[in-house]
């Protein structure tokens, strides 16, 4: 429906991708991840490895009839890894598929050209902000170590922190996105929301002395996966922490099955890690049972909103993983997922509508 790749290069230039489905019966809860996992995702989705409702992928048997198991294995994550890919040209799209997109881009208005619904339906309840990293608040670019946020776009998440609880929720090793983002007062969430770290409930956002949260699930797998990823030859390795990117962008197709199959040898023998793909990167995480769902889950509960009516999750991301966010709000039955697209744009709306909202009262 929407290539991602593209989105990914210009996050805040793209316009009426921003995904929000208003639900009746909650006023501004949104329902946005059936939505986006059956239309935009779908595009992206290898025939072969059909999306786990998790957001995974999962390869079955069957797939391999007429070929060994590894090789077929193999194959389709090569697959996978070639629909991700900008330089392979796509098939021309069919008239359903046109039709299925006008459809759906009807059907899911954009953020911004619905700012008056959403901000409505906030009345009384707390917003919470989650936002992606690599392509939401980073534009996606051939070096990680160089995925940096324009300095606008940093104004954006310090003023939309000010006055919001906000979380960056990411891939991500959280030191390595901190030293990106640079906001002290907001929540991190590193490795796929397996490392968190931000000012506790109490504490004021203002002063120095707030205490840390901290909760690192996986800190067992750490160690494991810090000592194989010297085992990787080629692509790029980088050590998210409690998982491991190991980077395709800069590899070329043809050894693309090669780089598969020595990831997935050094996997042999740890069931306790799994192998996922996003943006031309494979991920080795461990299988417990933790993402961005979860991570988010975990920061409303200690903001303390576990059960609460009162507040309005918000969340920006781009990537299959956010899709895990994007079902928790579902099955919350409250909150907002949002595509990126002007999330710029969108960030800077939200602060000038609180500010409007507090004039004459005690700013924050
Ligand atoms: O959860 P996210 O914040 O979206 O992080 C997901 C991965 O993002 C990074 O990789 C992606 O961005 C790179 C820089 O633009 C790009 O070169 C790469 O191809 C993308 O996959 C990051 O390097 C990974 O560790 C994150 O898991």
């Amino acid at each position: 429906m929407v290539d991602q790749e593209k989105r990914g290069i210009t996050p805040i230039e793209m316009t009426n991708q921003n995904v929000v489905v208003p639900d009746a019966r909650k006023g501004i809860g949104i329902t946005i991840a059936m939505a986006m996992s059956k239309s935009l995702f779908s595009p992206f989705m290898p025939k072969l490895l059909p999306a786990a409702a998790d957001g995974y992928f999962t390869i079955s048997r069957k797939m391999f009839s007429k070929k060994t198991e590894t090789e077929g294995k193999t194959n389709s994550w090569v697959d996978s890894m070639r629909d991700s890919s900008p330089t392979r040209v796509k098939p021309s799209t069919s008239l359903s598929e046109t039709e299925e997109k006008n459809t759906w881009i009807v059907n899911h208005p954009s953020a911004l050209s619905m700012f008056e619904e959403i901000v409505n339906g906030s009345k009384g309840k707390q917003i919470v902000m989650f936002l992606d990293y690599d392509g939401t608040l980073s534009p996606i670019v051939e070096d990680p170590d160089r995925a940096f946020m324009t300095n606008e776009m940093r104004e954006a998440v310090r003023d939309v922190g000010r006055y919001f609880p906000t979380a960056i929720v990411t891939g991500r090793c959280r030191d390595k996105v901190y030293s990106f983002v640079r906001l002290a007062g907001l929540y991190y969430a590193g490795s796929h929301g397996m490392d968190i770290k931000g000012p506790s409930k109490n504490s004021c956002r203002n002063k120095k002395d707030y205490q840390d949260v901290l909760f690192q699930p996986a800190s067992e797998f750490s160690r494991m996966i810090d000592e194989r990823t010297k085992c990787i030859p080629g692509a790029k390795v980088e050590d998210n922490k409690f998982c491991i990117s190991v980077h395709f962008r800069r590899v070329e197709e043809k050894m693309w099955a090669t780089l598969v199959e020595q990831v997935r040898s050094v996997l042999k023998g740890y069931p306790k890690l799994r192998l996922t793909q996003g943006r031309k990167v494979l991920e080795i995480r461990p299988t417990i049972k933790w993402d961005k769902g979860k991570a988010l889950e975990f920061l409303l509960e200690s903001l303390g909103y576990a059960n609460s009516t009162d507040v309005l999750p918000v969340y920006i991301g781009d990537d299959r993983t956010d899709e895990d966010a994007f079902k928790v709000l579902r099955n919350r039955g409250q909150g907002l997922g949002i595509l990126v697209s002007k999330v710029k744009d969108f960030l800077r709306r939200l602060v000038e509508w609180k500010r409007s909202t507090l004039q004459g009262q005690c700013r924050v």
